[in-house]
């Protein structure tokens, strides 16, 4: 198969993250014969930098080209801590999710055999977890109507839904429902929020589409609570953009670490694939980060190829090095840390 992937690397460690998925993803195409272009481009602070803005029109056209997009992180500490900045690297990844139509951000999380007694929690709650959220990605607060008033001594942003928008991503929460155990949670605030009561009106109207689903509605205050008291509990959740942000960072606590949680970005022209994480700036340059999550977003996108074979190998190999102790700073415990290009190098090697 030829491939024509879009290669956005962004800020921090998105570059050394970005190099490893690139390495293993060569190494597959060289033992599965397929042909695969790499077409970088920049956004984030990085295309702040060097155009001005943060996802530039040029990024875009090389999106909508490509057969995918690899995504690395954007994000920069001299925008975090300047409150003021009218431009910035995370108004680049909103404009890009929003332009490509990747309304819906599918974040699975699993458990890794060799990792499971290094959580802080115990291994008969974590074992064989293995859930989805699939979080509303172009929609809600990140992108609702936002203000200063009274001379800026009060600030605004707002929660938006539209029945069509919870639709379209609930549609797939039942889809995926269907193709695995048929369980599905909505996570809501409906006891308090106006929108959060048009998700659950929604999803309940949809429920006679899908009568072999068995869905069930709980607020995220408890969700946050439930998922790392019993994860087993969950199958495929679906729920709104800010809800799905902060959840699926708390799961990764389940899988072991940030820097193991792959995603998917699906909807209406294309699809993206990138590591949940941010451009954690403490590790940037220093070779240290875990790039597992973008290598298993790799993993990810050759599934939606429907190359099931070349994903596979790219999991397995993961696990190999994971049990094999080939591991970065965040899981070495005091013990070996290896580099992320040494990871990269060890992966590639043993496709
Ligand atoms: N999709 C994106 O591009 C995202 C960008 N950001 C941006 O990233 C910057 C940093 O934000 P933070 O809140 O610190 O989130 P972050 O996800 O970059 O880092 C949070 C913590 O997770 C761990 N971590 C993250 N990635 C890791 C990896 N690959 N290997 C090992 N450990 C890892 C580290 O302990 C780190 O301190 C900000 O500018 C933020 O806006 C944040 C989240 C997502
Ligand atoms: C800038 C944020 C919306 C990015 C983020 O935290 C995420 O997508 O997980
Ligand atoms: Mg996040």
């Amino acid at each position: 198969m030829k491939l024509n992937i879009a290669l956005l690397a962004g800020d921090g460690i998105g570059p050394e993250v970005i190099d490893q998925a690139v390495k293993v993803s060569n190494a597959i195409a060289k033992k599965y014969n397929h042909e695969i272009s790499w077409t970088p481009a920049l956004t984030g602070a990085a295309a702040i930098d060097a155009v001005g803005e943060p996802y530039p029109d040029e990024t875009h056209a090389v999106c909508e080209a490509a057969d995918a997009v690899l995504f690395g992180a954007i994000g920069h500490p001299r925008f975090d801590n300047d409150p003021s900045a009218k431009v910035r690297p995370e108004q680049g990844l909103l404009k890009m999710r929003q332009k490509l139509g990747l309304f819906a951000n599918v974040r699975p999380t699993f458990t890794f055999p060799s990792l499971i007694d290094k959580s802080p929690l115990k291994r008969e709650r974590i074992e064989g977890t293995d859930l989805i959220i699939l979080r509303e990605l172009t929609g809600g607060v990140y992108f609702g109507e936002r203000g200063r008033k009274d001379n800026g001594n009060t600030a605004f942003d707002t929660m938006t839904y539209t029945r069509a928008e919870i639709q379209r991503l609930a549609k797939k929460g039942f889809e995926m429902a269907m193709a695995r155990s048929k369980k599905l949670c909505c996570v809501d605030k409906a006891n308090v929020l106006e929108s959060s009561r048009l998700w659950r009106e929604t999803v309940q109207a949809m429920e006679k589409d899908y009568p072999e689903v068995t869905v069930s509605y709980e607020f995220v205050d408890a969700v946050a609570m439930r998922l790392v008291q019993w994860p087993k509990g969950y199958d495929v959740i679906i729920t709104e953009n800010l809800f799905g942000d902060i959840l699926t960072d708390e799961a990764s606590v389940i899988s072991g670490s940030m820097g193991l949680m792959p995603s998917a970005s699906v909807g209406t022209k294309t699809r993206l694939y990138e590591p949940i994480h941010g451009s954690y700036p403490q590790a940037a340059g220093k070779d240290i980060a875990n790039p597992l999550a973008t290598v298993l977003s790799a993993a990810m996108m050759f599934e939606d190829f429907d190359l099931k074979e070349e994903a596979q190998a790219i999991r397995d190999v993961v696990n190999k090095s994971l049990a094999e102790g080939v591991v970065s700073e965040d899981l070495a415990e005091g013990g070996k840390a290896y580099k992320t290009s040494e990871i990269g190098d060890w992966l590639a090697k043993n496709i």
